[in-house]
């Protein structure tokens, strides 16, 4: 058992990173003993001195205890520097290997999937790797790895070299106090016991799963709130902004909360565990026979105790970190293992423990009906079903309004920056109830820009964009997919609801169906990916195209809906979805000639202005 344990160290951190390790063990030793002898020899100087011997008698000990306190100063930092150094080498070793491993994890799943598309470090990709849960995002996978990595840091210079140390401090000092009175020996052994093993032990039992549940709190806030950032316009555009922002808060309160339990549990231990080496140091005081070699036996007790105490501490800290140090030995060992060949079966990854990865999203009970019912959504998804019940509740204030809208653009211009040319002049535009638009231009030459005003999504520079109800939000009126839409990471049907109130399967099913995706109406469970990294570029565009005809505004606005497919499949699209909006007005940015005939307008846009 200790043989495979330190096989498994020399594994993680290099036989030349163990042996520097043991050095700096060593000073560490060194060092207590010489504190030890410090406070030892000048307890016996004082007891002496106050029998007021000549002073020859004393000379020995005062030269002893200046040479401790120089010794043990000089020792003290040649140990910092040779912990750190062995550490910080360790640190540099690993960090090239873990990301030699996700590189390599990157190859492999790119080579296997024969398609570099998902791009280096993609979720896709990186879940081939021993890290990923399939639901965890590119930046959290990566943020891990780092703060894992950089765990390991504290796992040797707070535990694992403190620990080697106390143990050796202890035994010799329980030894040596052994030596002068056996009693006063096993009272220190005892405490010793008690401060450095048992309170250790209890703080990482108590610790332990609350230490799992705050690597899967950590990991839903990080990835919840990439995704809300990343996703912030499309929030906007389905009013689901502020129960995103909520749910976010809601998941940093239960984090904050998580990590203040682990820490009173740290702080009830260390506190128990500091105040042995008093208790002990008191009972020796007491049971010695002798004056001085009482007083001399009982502060070299405390000094010895001194040294386990922080152990309870780094126990705690360990419990912490433990998922985070058996991700990286298995990222490390999958590095070490040969590249399958492609056409093999994947190399045996082992199975992450519950604890061992942050599922930000757990994979939806497939018997789950609503995005409510999914289990363990992302703080956006999270969010996206709370907007979708605060809109059942009071259909008024949220979700697209249900009468049909007259807008018309007068002398609209639109500047992004100051000195920038203004990415849209001077437009007038009619968007009658009904009619069906298409937008035509160049690239560059203002189309999205146009969309975007029509929405309600940019600040005019001047002119005005009229037909809305009065107090009814832009979105409300005119929405749909833009050219900067985001997919959330999490399941079909979260991304689909986004916020609307009372959907059904069925009516994301038809959606689906509308928007030339069926082959996802029976999987509305899956994850997604991140920013739809599990889709291919047409699948994520009809995900998006689906989302805005669940609910469509009186003003549906398409941004390329049908970007990514074949001519005659982005055709037949479009069409079922002209059909699906109904009554409504659509307005199509568009670069195929092909699809104009569907349309009453076609409106051409160039340098930002209409014709
Ligand atoms: N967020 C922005 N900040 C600054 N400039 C922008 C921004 N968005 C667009 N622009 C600029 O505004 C102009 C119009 O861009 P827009 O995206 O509307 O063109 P487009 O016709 O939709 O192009 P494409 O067909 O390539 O999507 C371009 O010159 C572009 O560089």
């Amino acid at each position: 058992m200790t043989a495979a344990l330190a096989a498994r160290q020399v594994r993680l951190l290099g036989p030349g990173a163990l042996l520097r390790l043991v050095f700096a063990g060593l000073l560490g030793v060194l060092t207590e003993a010489a504190g030890i002898g410090l406070v030892g020899t000048a307890t016996w100087m004082l007891v002496r001195a106050a029998d007021q011997p000549p002073l020859a008698a004393l000379a020995v000990a005062i030269a002893a205890v200046r040479g401790f306190a120089l010794v043990k100063g000089g020792l003290r930092y040649a140990e910092r520097l040779a912990g750190h150094d062995a550490v910080l080498r360790v640190l540099a070793d690993l960090r090239a290997r873990a990301f030699a491993a996700l590189a390599a994890g990157d190859r492999d799943a790119a080579a296997s999937s024969g398609s570099l598309s998902s791009g280096s470090l993609s979720s896709g990709s990186l879940s081939s790797g021993s890290l990923s849960s399939g639901s965890s995002s590119s930046g959290d996978l990566l943020s891990r790895v780092v703060s894992d990595v950089d765990g390991v840091q504290d796992a040797v210079l707070r535990g694992a070299l403190p620990a080697g140390v106390a143990a050796a401090v202890g035994l010799a000092g329980v030894g040596g106090v052994a030596v002068v009175d056996p009693r006063a020996g096993l009272v220190l052994l005892a405490g010793l016991l008690v401060a450095g093993v048992l309170l250790p032990w209890v703080g990482h039992r108590l610790t332990a799963a609350p230490a799992s549940a705050i690597s899967t709190a950590r990991g839903d806030v990080t990835t919840g709130t990439v995704d809300v950032v990343q996703g912030v316009a499309e929030l906007v555009a389905y009013g689901a902004l502020p129960a995103a922002l909520a749910d976010t808060a809601d998941r940093s309160r239960r984090l904050a909360a998580l990590e203040a339990r682990s820490a009173t549990v740290a702080a009830v231990v260390g506190g128990a565990a500091a105040m042995i080496p008093a208790a002990v140091a008191v009972w020796i005081a007491v049971l010695v026979d002798g004056r001085t070699a009482a007083v001399v036996l009982a502060l070299v007790a405390l000094s010895v105790g001194e040294v386990v105490v922080p152990l309870a501490a780094a126990a705690v800290r360990h419990a912490e970190l433990r998922g985070g140090l058996r991700r990286v030995r298995e990222l490390i060992a999958t590095a070490a293992t040969p590249a399958a060949a492609p056409d093999a079966t994947p190399p045996a990854v082992p199975a992450a423990a519950p604890d061992a990865t942050s599922l930000a999203i757990p994979a939806a009970a497939p018997a789950a009906t609503s995005a409510a019912a999914s289990a363990g959504p992302s703080p956006a998804s999270a969010a996206m079903a709370a907007a979708g019940d605060r809109a059942g509740g009071d259909p008024e204030t949220v979700g697209p309004l249900d009468t049909a809208v007259d807008l018309v653009l007068r002398g609209v211009t639109v500047r992004y920056h100051a000195d920038l040319p203004p990415a849209l002049v001077d437009v007038d535009l009619r968007l009658p109830a009904g009619s069906r638009v298409a937008v035509v231009g160049a690239s560059g030459s203002g189309k999205s820009t146009l969309l975007a005003a029509i929405a309600g999504r940019v600040p005019l520079a001047a002119g005005t964009v009229d037909g809305r109800p009065d107090g009814v939000e832009a979105w409300r009126v005119a929405g749909g997919v833009f050219a900067d839409a985001h997919v959330f990471h999490t399941t079909v049907r979260d991304n689909l609801v986004l916020g609307r109130s009372g959907c059904q399967d069925t009516d994301l099913v038809r959606a689906l169906t509308d928007a030339g995706l069926p082959e996802y109406a029976d999987r509305l469970d899956d994850i997604v990916g991140e920013d739809g990294g599990k889709l291919s570029g047409g699948q994520r565009q009809r995900l998006l195209l689906a989302r805005a005809l669940v609910a469509p505004p009186p003003v549906l606005l398409l941004d390329e809906p049908t970007e990514g497919l074949d001519p005659a499949a982005a055709d037949a699209v479009l069409d079922t979805a002209l059909r699906a909006a109904g009554a409504r007005t659509v307005v199509v940015v568009t670069h195929r000639a092909a699809e104009l005939s569907s349309f009453d307008r076609v409106v051409h846009v160039e340098g930002g202005r209409t014709a």
